[in-house]
Order: structure tokens, then C-alpha cells, then sequence
């Protein structure tokens, strides 16, 4: 990432706009832009292997499902380079005795979200990540989010919710193994 570049066009953003780039509370916006930038993209700098080491681990005897609820994201819608955010519930059912680290979930999120995207790519970019590393016998992410693009401008609906949900394998074959998931996280689908 070209922390230079991102400063010069943050600075003609703000000339852009009519403001003085030289102005006390301005004069190191663009640098501390360039700096946030780093953060909230983090991601384009790194591979998928790079995020974690993605250990996984092998257990005699595995869970039906291991579900990790409620994780907070923050992403940038990539139209508008505004912020979305909410919570994601993911969870998987073990194949071949294999589970994954429990924090590389999160991690795996923040690797689908810290980049300019969309809420359906993270939901879909996640199951693909999750299916890569451990090939599990089903995967089930649904995600909560709030879209500042649609409240602080254009259409201008506050509070909204937008749900994306995905299921393979298991989830999709075994009715009762994918009620039970949507009973876990039913009290975290709308509590942003
Ligand atoms: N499907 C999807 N759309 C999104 C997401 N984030 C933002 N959008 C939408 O992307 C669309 C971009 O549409 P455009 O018509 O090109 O942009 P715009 O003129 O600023 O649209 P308005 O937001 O309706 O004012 C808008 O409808 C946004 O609501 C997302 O995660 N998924
Ligand atoms: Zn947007």
C-alpha cells in the first residue's frame, strides 16, 4: 500500500471539497488517513496464509457442530468507501476428525473484511476460506450488518438490517442440524 499516494489524494480530496488542507485540525489528516487506511485495508497486503498460522488440529472424538456467535466486523462498502458492520455467526461440522484453532475464525473474518467488499462476498469469501483450510463436512455463516451508505446518505433508512446467510453440505443435507444452528443464533441476528 502506497501510504504517499493515499496522503496526496486525501490532501486534493480536501481542496476538493473546498476545505484548507493546511488548516490547523486538517494539516495531518492526510497522513493519519493514509495511516487508517493501512489498518481497514489490511488485507490486501496479505495472503490468506500470511493472516494465521492455520494450524488444525486432529480430536478422537469431534463435536456434531463448533459454532463461534456473534463476532464483530467493520468492512468499507466498496461503493462508497463508507463503513458496514455487524456481527457474524459461523460454525462448522468436523470431517475426518479435524477441528481449526478457535480464534482463526475471527481471524478469517477479518481477512474477508478488511478490504473495499460487499456483504454477500464476505459471507461467500468466508465459506470458501473455511472450506480451503479445513474441508469440513458442512459450513454455516450468517451475518448481521448495518450499511452507513444506505443510513447517513441516499436513501437514508436508519437502523436497517441486511441478512446473508450460507450453508454447504451438512447444513443443507440435515434439516435438523441446520434448525439447531439458526436456534443457537437466533437472539444475535438482530442485536447490532
Ligand atoms: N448488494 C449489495 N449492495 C450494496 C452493499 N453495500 C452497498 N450496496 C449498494 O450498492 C449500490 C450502489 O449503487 P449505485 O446506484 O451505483 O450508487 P448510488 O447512486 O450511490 O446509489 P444509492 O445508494 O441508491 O444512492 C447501492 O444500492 C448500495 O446500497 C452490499 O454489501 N451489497
Ligand atoms: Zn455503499
Amino acid at each position: 500500500m502506497d501510504q504517499q499516494k493515499i496522503a496526496k489524494a486525501v490532501k486534493d480530496l480536501l481542496i476538493a471539497i473546498g476545505e484548507d488542507p493546511e488548516r490547523e485540525g486538517l494539516a495531518e489528516t492526510p497522513q493519519r488517513v493514509a495511516k487508517m487506511y493501512q489498518e481497514v485495508f489490511s488485507s490486501l497486503n496479505h495472503q490468506p496464509e500470511e493472516m494465521a498460522n492455520y494450524k488444525v488440529f486432529h480430536v478422537d472424538d469431534v463435536p456434531e457442530m463448533v459454532l463461534v456467535q456473534h463476532i464483530p466486523f467493520y468492512s468499507m462498502c466498496e461503493h462508497h468507501l463508507l463503513p458496514f458492520f455487524g456481527y457474524a455467526n459461523v460454525a462448522y461440522v468436523p470431517k475426518d476428525k479435524k477441528v481449526i484453532g478457535l480464534s482463526k475464525i475471527p481471524r478469517l473474518l477479518d481477512f474477508v473484511t478488511k478490504k473495499p467488499g460487499m456483504q454477500e462476498r464476505v459471507t461467500t469469501d468466508l465459506v470458501a476460506e473455511l472450506q480451503r483450510i479445513l474441508d469440513p463436512a458442512g459450513i454455516a455463516v450468517t451475518i448481521a450488518a448495518r450499511h452507513l451508505c444506505m443510513e447517513m446518505r441516499g436513501v437514508n433508512k436508519a437502523g436497517q438490517f441486511t441478512y446473508t446467510d450460507k450453508f454447504t453440505g451438512q447444513f443443507k443435507t440435515d434439516r435438523d442440524l441446520k434448525q439447531e444452528f439458526l436456534n443457537q443464533t437466533r437472539n444475535y441476528r438482530a442485536d447490532l
